[in-house]
């Protein structure tokens, strides 16, 4: 007998919340709570979860859901008028029926197109009517992508302005066996120092396994104008993560380290070893829409064998293997 993939199903979640799973035939698949638009689970076709969400994440509302991919929207961080990270994040967003059609057709079967728009209770804080569509695909090979498009629907003739990312939570087996590659030589602005801007140098980014003793957090920075590919390797679990962009200029790295995840209430105090944000955003130049005017940024995320990977990057590797 054969059983038929459901590509796409609207089920209750933990504590009643809505989710919708999304599944692909050869058995990856994802969810994406409607709490907060945000995708809380993607697992590769041996049912392995390739995100991280907290054990401790209460999954009740206001607050937002720790792991997974947050959306920050329409401020990135605390810098600005608005609550951290915006309200995106901990507001219900609808399933859109009838999504505006996307310039690529593709076959793809499980997505699912979510909205979220103003509400008279918003505009106290934001005051500006817009509409976001988020589409989220699961590929048929596992690749994750999340599409976001902005519209300014003001009526006033007001442009406004945002800044924006995904926040991805992923699971590594241990912190200090990561290194990411794509970031190395660029300006990125140290949160954890007034947002000051420094260059990166040397190699690939590594996280020591030492604990911290001065820095409160150990890293929390915001790359900016970075290439539109980063791998995030996981040496024990000969995992890599590629990591795509478009419309997303900069890039967060955040790693709580010890003593801010025991500060972090829904953390547990060793979690921060088996998670790794490596965010795509826009924040250092914010994003201006005028009236009728949209906004794209795009993200796609794959997990491929470390080894795959590694000799793409290396041309040397690649002749080695190929003979
Ligand atoms: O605790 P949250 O509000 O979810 O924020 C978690 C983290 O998000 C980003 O990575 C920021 O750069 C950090 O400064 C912040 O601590």
């Amino acid at each position: 007998m054969t059983t038929e993939t459901v590509f796409v199903e609207l089920c209750k979640g933990i504590n009643g919340l809505e989710k919708v799973v999304l599944r692909e035939v050869r058995g990856s698949s994802a969810e994406v709570y409607l709490y907060g638009g945000q995708v809380t689970s993607w697992k590769n076709d041996h049912g392995e979860e390739l995100l991280f969400v907290s054990s401790k994440a209460p999954f009740k509302p206001p607050k937002a859901i720790r792991g997974g991919i947050p959306i920050c929207f329409p401020q990135f961080g605390s810098h600005g008028l608005l609550e951290q990270h915006g309200f995106a994040r901990n507001r219900f967003w609808s399933i859109d029926p009838d999504p505006p059609p996307f310039p690529t057709t593709s076959s793809n079967k499980a997505f699912v197109d979510l909205v979220l728009k103003h509400s008279e209770e918003d505009t106290r804080i934001w005051p500006h009517r817009y509409e976001f569509r988020l589409r989220v695909t699961l590929g048929p090979g596992g690749d994750l992508m999340l599409t976001s498009r902005i519209r300014n629907t003001n009526t006033d003739g007001k442009a406004f302005t945002f800044t924006f990312a995904y926040h991805n939570y992923f699971s590594v087996s241990d912190i200090s066996e990561v290194r990411i590659e794509g970031l190395e030589t660029m300006d990125f602005l140290d949160n954890l120092q007034d947002r000051q801007r420094f260059t990166e140098q040397g190699d690939a980014i590594t996280f020591e396994s030492e604990v911290s003793i001065l820095l409160e957090s150990k890293v929390d920075k915001v790359y900016v104008s970075t290439p539109t590919k980063i791998a995030i390797l996981d040496h024990e679990k000969k995992r890599t993560f590629v990591l795509r962009k478009d419309g997303l200029p900069d890039a967060v790295v955040w790693n709580p380290w010890d003593k801010k995840a025991k500060a972090i209430p829904d953390l547990g105090d060793d979690e921060y070893k088996h998670m790794l944000c490596v965010e795509t955003a826009a924040v250092e130049k914010p994003i201006t829409l005028k009236p009728g005017e949209e906004w794209k940024g795009r993200q796609e995320i794959s997990a491929v064998p470390s080894s795959y990977f590694s000799g793409q990057l290396d041309p040397k590797k690649v002749l080695q293997s190929s003979s």
